[in-house]
């Protein structure tokens, strides 16, 4: 019998020398190595698919009539062919995750029907059902149980470098719908894929964080889908304790972060913009968002609303119907349309009225919440005033803007009543989702006659009205984080400061075109969202060189149109 020939019969064999047929395919194979890497590493690299593999590669794997242009199509009139606005949203929740290119493609194309879906109202629907319609990861979840383990929770994050914005949310107050817990997380993804859309913000360095520091909600505590801890929230001093980890530690492991807080409950929302906005770059989307987003509206509205009452601009009265983080945020942003027409800061304070859950916020009620007290009259003192009817009667506002969560409230009574006092009065319903909003702009449209400017929190359809159509404008401050973010990350901001958020709302009041104003809008239509939020990301740089909190010199030597070409060069586009 032959004997295959042995090399492991000593401890020396792996030295031994081998027989000739193997020495000769070894040499053999050393050769072809050398002649082909070059052809093989050329062959991996292009079928990376960082950027679309070239056609050839693909041959066979797509149909022969396959076009990208005509898929773009095939999966817009997929989306089209659902019929509920919660399919639609895990369809484009889908296609984001398998083919973000076309994803963002579609969304830059068709602005004013997508935004709806992926963000208000049907973002508030998804919410709801999160934990019943999840399917994969997504975003970064950060719980109450890695307290003192943040750090190493942050650093799981797999494109570390990239990360330049989170929004972050606790999930105590989503939207108008109360406590969601964890759910939550639809609300940043929401949030962070219009950074994407609207400023070009690129998708990887974008991170949507959930905090999970249990929920009141006890629905969701007995429901077994439900994706969070099975706790209430924790006490106020252990997330104090939680937070300060985490705003430290978002530091550490992402040094070049924007930090966007984004739907805490009122007191949180206060408490930690106040707690963390001069050591970090930080801002709540709610109280200065929402307040530059309103502002901006205002002052177009007030200019329309002046031009048929011949009333001066600085006599405008606002009555907040409302008086929670968003109220209040916008409220104190508001004082600056009367500074910016010559009044005092105190002066400007008196031409505001607020109105919460008990009527008329007045300093001699009783008791009043801390974020409330600024605005409280003290030039009422009599019987609490509940009526929102009686309310407009005394206070006469030109101006009723609603941020209560409180569907309905702009009754046709209380709509007629203020058309009634003003030749074109300015109502702002400005509650989300949809179903929340304080009236419908249909019904502030009937009850003044079609004299209302109009502007709410989610979009309404236009409508026409004795021949003529009328628009609606979408008061959301999706219209500003974008380019707010855009700008603050850019000047490598180290705080947002207010001067920053009036920038952003005084860009966007000035972005609107000549069409825009003759069609009567208060608000430059989606469609333009990216050279809107150029144009603002340029305001907020400017405001953060003046007020010395970047890490930029380059950006300082530019002029406004370097700048700005700069600015529309930073942007991603989707490669499809
Ligand atoms: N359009 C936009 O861009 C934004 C809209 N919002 C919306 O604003 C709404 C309020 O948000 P937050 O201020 O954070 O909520 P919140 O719950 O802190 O405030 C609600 C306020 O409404 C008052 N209120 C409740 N019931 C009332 C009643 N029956 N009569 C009079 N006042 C009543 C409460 O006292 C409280 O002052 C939400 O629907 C939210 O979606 C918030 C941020 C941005
Ligand atoms: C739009 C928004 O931020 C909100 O409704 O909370
Ligand atoms: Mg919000």
């Amino acid at each position: 019998m032959f004997d295959p020939p042995s090399f492991s019969s000593s401890p020396l064999s792996a030295f031994a020398i081998p027989p000739f047929p193997v020495l000769l395919s070894s040499f053999f194979f050393i050769v072809m190595t050398i002649i082909l890497t070059p052809y093989w590493s050329k062959g991996v690299q292009r079928l990376k698919p960082a950027s679309p593999p070239p056609e050839k590669l693909r041959h066979g794997l797509v149909p022969s009539a396959f076009n990208e242009g005509v898929h773009a199509e095939r999966a817009l009139a997929q989306l089209r062919g659902k019929d509920q606005p919660l399919e639609k949203y895990i369809f484009l929740s889908r296609l984001k995750s398998d083919d973000p290119d076309l994803f963002y493609k579609l969304c830059l194309e068709n602005m004013a029907e997508i935004t709806p879906i992926i963000y208000t109202p049907t973002v508030g629907d998804a919410c709801i059902k999160f934990s019943h319609i999840y399917r994969r990861p997504e975003g970064l979840w950060v719980s109450i149980k890695d307290k003192g383990n943040i750090k190493n929770v942050l650093n799981n994050w797999p494109r570390i470098d990239e990360a330049r914005i989170s929004v972050v949310t606790d999930g105590s107050r989503i939207l108008g719908l109360g406590d969601l817990g964890v759910n939550g997380m639809g609300i940043s993804i929401g949030k962070l894929s219009l950074y994407v859309a609207g400023a070009g913000i690129l998708p990887q360095s974008t991170i949507p964080i959930c905090l999970d520091l249990g929920t009141n909600n006890q629905a969701f505590l007995e429901d077994p889908f439900y994706l969070g801890l099975r706790q209430k929230r924790v006490s106020e001093q252990e997330m104090d304790e939680f937070m300060d980890e985490f705003m430290h530690e978002m530091t550490q492991a992402f040094p070049k972060m924007m930090i966007q807080f984004e739907d805490f409950s009122t007191d949180k929302a206060f408490r930690y913009l106040e707690r963390y906005r001069r050591q970090y770059p930080v801002f709540n989307d709610d109280i200065q968002g929402t307040g530059a987003v309103v502002l901006s509206g205002l002052m177009n509205a007030a200019k329309l609303s002046s031009a048929a009452s011949g009333m001066p601009l600085n006599a405008h009265r606002i009555l907040f119907f409302g008086a929670g983080s968003a109220g209040v945020g916008v409220a104190t942003q508001l004082q600056s349309f009367f500074t910016l027409q010559g009044l005092s800061v105190e002066e400007a304070r008196r031409r505001i009225w607020l109105i919460d859950s008990q009527g008329l916020v007045y300093e001699s009620r009783g008791r009043l919440a801390e974020h409330k007290k600024y605005f409280a009259r003290n030039d009422y003192s009599g019987p609490p005033m509940t009526d929102i009817l009686d309310i407009i009667d005394y206070v006469k506002p030109t101006a009723l803007l609603g941020l209560s969560t409180i569907s309905g409230a702009f009754t046709p009574e209380v709509l007629q009543l203020m058309a009634a006092i003003n030749p074109r009065p300015i109502i702002f319903p400005l509650s989300n989702p949809v179903r929340l909003s304080e009236c419908s702009f249909n019904d502030a449209v009937v009850n003044t006659n079609g004299t209302v400017l109009f502007a709410s929190g989610s979009p309404f359809p236009e409508q026409e009205f004795v021949g003529r159509v009328l628009y609606p404008g979408q008061g959301n401050n999706m219209y500003i984080f974008p380019g707010l973010g855009l700008g603050a990350i850019l000047s490598r901001a180290t705080q947002v400061t207010d001067s920053m958020v009036e920038a952003s709302s005084l860009g966007l009041a000035n972005s609107l075109t000549e069409e825009e104003h003759a069609a009567g809008l208060l608000y430059p239509r989606v469609e333009r969202i990216r050279e809107i939020s150029a144009h603002i990301a340029v305001q907020v740089i400017r405001a953060a060189q003046k007020a010395n909190v970047t890490h930029s010199p380059e950006l300082a030597k530019m002029d406004d149109s370097q700048l700005h070409a700069l600015v529309k060069r930073k942007m991603w586009n989707p490669s499809f």
